[in-house]
C-alpha cells in the first residue's frame, strides 16, 4: 500500500478511511495541521536570520516567560486552522481562554489543542523544540463551542501528533490506528513516510528525569531511579543510562526510536505551587500518551493512565511517568506499593 515515497497527504486520505465518521473535514484539517508544522519548522531553521529568538518579553497564562516563537507559533497555528471550516475551537498552552472559530468563517465538528513550541527553553540554544498537537470531535456541533466541549479524557481523542524540528524535521501521527513517522524533504516541502509503524521497545535501559529536582520527589520515583543509578551491582543489576533533553518531544521521540522512561513525576515543589504536576493535560500529556500508547508504551501519572483521566480545567497539569511498557509497570508497582 504505502511505496517508499509516500507522501503525508497521501497517509492522511489514506487514514480517514480508518477513522469512524470521517469526512473531507478531518484530512483537511490534518494538511492544515502539517502545512502551520511546516511553517514553523521554517522559522525555527533560520533562527536568528530571521530575527525569531530571544524573548518575547511577555508571559503566558501558564506564567512562564514566552520566547518570540511561542507567540509566532501560536500565531501560525491559529492562521493555518481557522479559515477552512472543519474546527469549531482551537486551545492553546498559549492562550488564557479558548479560540473559538471568528464568525467570518464557517464552524466544523472537530477542536484542535495545540502545545505551539515545546521545549521553548531550548530555542536560544540550537537545541530540538517541537510542535505537539491533538483532534478531538466537539461534543455538541448546534451550540457556541466552550471550555467545557475540551474537558475530555484522552481516550476521546481522534488524532494526535507532534513535529520535531531537530537535525531533520519530522512529523510523527496517530489516528489510533497504529504510529506512523515522517521526514521533511526540504526540497520539494512535503513529509515523506519514513518511519512506518513506530514501536516502543518493551523493555529498555535508559531514563530521564530533571535530576535537579531529585530532592523533591516522592518515595516510588526515588527508589526507581535509585535503583537505575546503582546499576549492575544493584536491585536491578544492570547498567542504566540517562538523557535529559528539557523537550518531551525530542524525549518523546528518542524512546519512540530506541525505547526509554521518561518522567516529569508530581513533586513536593510542585506540590507547594498548588499543582497537579509540571507538563499540561490537554496540550502534552495527552497527546503524548496516545502516540505512545499507540506505539505499545504506556503512559501513566505514577497510579493512574493519564488518558483516563476526566480534565476539570483546560490548563489542568499532570505527572507524565511514559514509555517502554515493562519499565512503566514496575513503577506503577512502586507507586501502589508505597
Ligand atoms: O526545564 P525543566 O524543568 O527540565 O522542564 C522541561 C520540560 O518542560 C517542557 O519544556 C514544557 O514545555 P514548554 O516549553 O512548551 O513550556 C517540556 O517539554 C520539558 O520536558
Ligand atoms: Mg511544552
Ligand atoms: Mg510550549
Amino acid at each position: 500500500m504505502h511505496n517508499n515515497r509516500t507522501t503525508i497527504t497521501q497517509y492522511i486520505i489514506e487514514e480517514q478511511r480508518h477513522v469512524a465518521g470521517a469526512t473531507g473535514d478531518f484530512s483537511g484539517l490534518l494538511n492544515d495541521v502539517v502545512t502551520a508544522c511546516k511553517v514553523i519548522s521554517n522559522m525555527v531553521n533560520h533562527g536568528a536570520l530571521v530575527g525569531v529568538l530571544g524573548s518575547a518579553g511577555q508571559e503566558n497564562v501558564q506564567g512562564e516567560t514566552q520566547k518570540k516563537l511561542d507567540v509566532l507559533s501560536n500565531d501560525v497555528f491559529l492562521k493555518s486552522n481557522e479559515w477552512a471550516g472543519h474546527l469549531a475551537a482551537m486551545a492553546s498552552e498559549e492562550m488564557e481562554a479558548i479560540y473559538p472559530i471568528p464568525a467570518r468563517y464557517p464552524r466544523g465538528k472537530y477542536l484542535l489543542t495545540f502545545d505551539p513550541l515545546d521545549g521553548s527553553s531550548n530555542i536560544d540554544v540550537n537545541v530540538s523544540v517541537g510542535t505537539i498537537f491533538s483532534i478531538l470531535r466537539r461534543p455538541d456541533d448546534a451550540a457556541e463551542p466552550t471550555e467545557q466541549d475540551f474537558l475530555q479524557p484522552g481516550t476521546e481523542q481522534v488524532a494526535a501528533g507532534y513535529a520535531l524540528y531537530g537535525p531533520s524535521t519530522m512529523m510523527v501521527l496517530t489516528t489510533g490506528n497504529g504510529v506512523n513517522g515522517f521526514t521533511l524533504d526540504q526540497n520539494i516541502g512535503e513529509f515523506i513516510l519514513t518511519h512506518p509503524g513506530m514501536t516502543i521497545p518493551a523493555e529498555t535501559r535508559e531514563f530521564a528525569i530533571n535530576a535537579s529536582n531529585m530532592r523533591f520527589w516522592e518515595p516510588p520515583v526515588r527508589r526507581y531511579v535509585d535503583e537505575c543509578l546503582a546499576g549492575r551491582e544493584g536491585e536491578r543489576g544492570e547498567d542504566f543510562n540517562m538523557r535529559w533533553i528539557a523537550s518531551m518531544v525530542a524525549e518523546v521521540h528518542r524512546i519512540l526510536t530506541r525505547g526509554g522512561v521518561f518522567m516529569y513525576p508530581m513533586d513536593e515543589k510542585i506540590r507547594a505551587k498548588g499543582q497537579g504536576g509540571k507538563l499540561r493535560l490537554l496540550y502534552e500529556a495527552n497527546p503524548m500518551s496516545f502516540i505512545v500508547e499507540q506505539a505499545g508504551g504506556a503512559a501513566i501519572t505514577g497510579r493512574e493512565r493519564i488518558m483516563s483521566l476526566q480534565p476539570e480545567a483546560l490548563h489542568q497539569r499532570v505527572p507524565v511517568i511514559l514509555g517502554s511498557r515493562n519499565e512503566i509497570e514496575r513503577i506503577q508497582g512502586y507507586h501502589r506499593e508505597s
